[in-house]
């Protein structure tokens, strides 16, 4: 292997250490305490690890946490009920309704019931509509933590060439977006790009966000390209449950100059960028400078 493991886990635990700093101040210096509310419906096993993972680390960071968990058979009515409350609740500063959602509930409704300020997710489509012109929004976690660790690496992204694999309205265009801004030459792959090995190739940064296990191999990539591995796969292998990514880490970490385990990549930084926004969001409702380095 020659490729720099690029330590999400670690990097992550910076980010939610300088969040804590930054929360500490707020109570001290302004007596604020940045509140973040999580609605999960239904008892999806994933989402419940992931949601009782955000409570315990918004408790750590010294923020105040909601948990709303709602009967997998919701109505519609009654989780609108929930956000609308917690839209008016000033001690809530952001607000974030665990995906996937129940069948019989309408995503795009639902998220778009969110105050936008209170949008730590960055889903509503306000702030999809800003980040795509370049304004001042909530950005996605999952993107923006990508972005956090490519700075850290490389510092500046200008006029690199990235290939972000995959055209998701929660990670693929949101990535392409932050990386435009950090003015990257940017294509966005898809499942219809003609000749994808010759188009990855070609790439200084690799973003893979398509679901497909192990999809990219390592005779895809430029030799000493930043591989970025959004994948979370379960896969079985030899008997055994495993948990890879959208690229062939192997074959991957031979040819690339740095590359993001899965897990322990990009998957911490999610959370870590949640906190990130509550904090972000918090200081913007209450007319104060936001933390540095903790946005986009
Ligand atoms: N409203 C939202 N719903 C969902 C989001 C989101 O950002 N907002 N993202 C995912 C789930 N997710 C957070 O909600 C999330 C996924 C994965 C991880 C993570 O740390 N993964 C670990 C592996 C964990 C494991 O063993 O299963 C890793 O990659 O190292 C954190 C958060 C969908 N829903």
């Amino acid at each position: 292997m020659s490729a720099q493991i690029i330590d999400g886990k670690a990097f992550a635990a910076k980010v939610r250490g300088q969040v804590a700093e930054h929360v500490t101040a707020l109570k001290a210096e302004h007596g604020i305490t940045p509140g973040l509310a999580v609605v999960l419906v239904g008892e999806d096993p994933a989402s419940q690890v992931y949601v009782r993972s955000k409570g315990k680390m918004t408790n750590e960071v010294g923020m105040k946490s909601v948990e709303h968990k709602l009967d997998e058979n919701t109505s519609e009515a009654d989780l609108l009920a929930v956000i609308d409350q917690l839209n008016k609740d000033a001690s809530i500063h952001g607000i974030l309704v665990q995906l996937p959602l129940p069948k019989h509930l309408d995503e795009d409704l639902v998220i778009n019931s969110i105050d936008p300020a209170k949008d730590v997710d960055g889903f509503h489509i306000s702030n999809v509509g800003l980040l795509g012109t370049g304004q001042k929004s909530m950005v996605p976690c999952t993107p923006l933590g990508c972005l956090m660790m490519l700075r850290d690496h490389h510092g500046s992204l200008s006029g690199m060439n990235a290939v972000v694999i995959g055209r998701s309205n929660i990670v693929g265009k949101p990535m392409a977006q932050l990386l435009l801004g950090d003015s990257c030459t940017v294509t966005i792959a898809h499942s219809r790009t003609k000749d994808l090995p010759e188009v990855v190739g070609r790439a200084d940064i690799v973003v893979a966000a398509v679901g497909r296990p192990e999809m990219v191999p390592g005779d895809w990539i430029k030799k000493g390209a930043t591989v970025i591995d959004v994948g979370i796969n379960r896969i079985e292998r030899d008997g055994k449950n495993k948990l890879v990514g959208d690229v062939d880490f192997a074959s991957c970490s031979e040819v690339a100059g740095a590359i993001t385990p899965v897990p322990g990549g990009v998957g911490p930084m999610t959370i870590a960028c949640l906190l990130a926004n509550t904090v972000t969001a918090c200081c913007r409702a209450n007319g104060l400078a936001e933390p540095e380095g903790l946005t986009a």
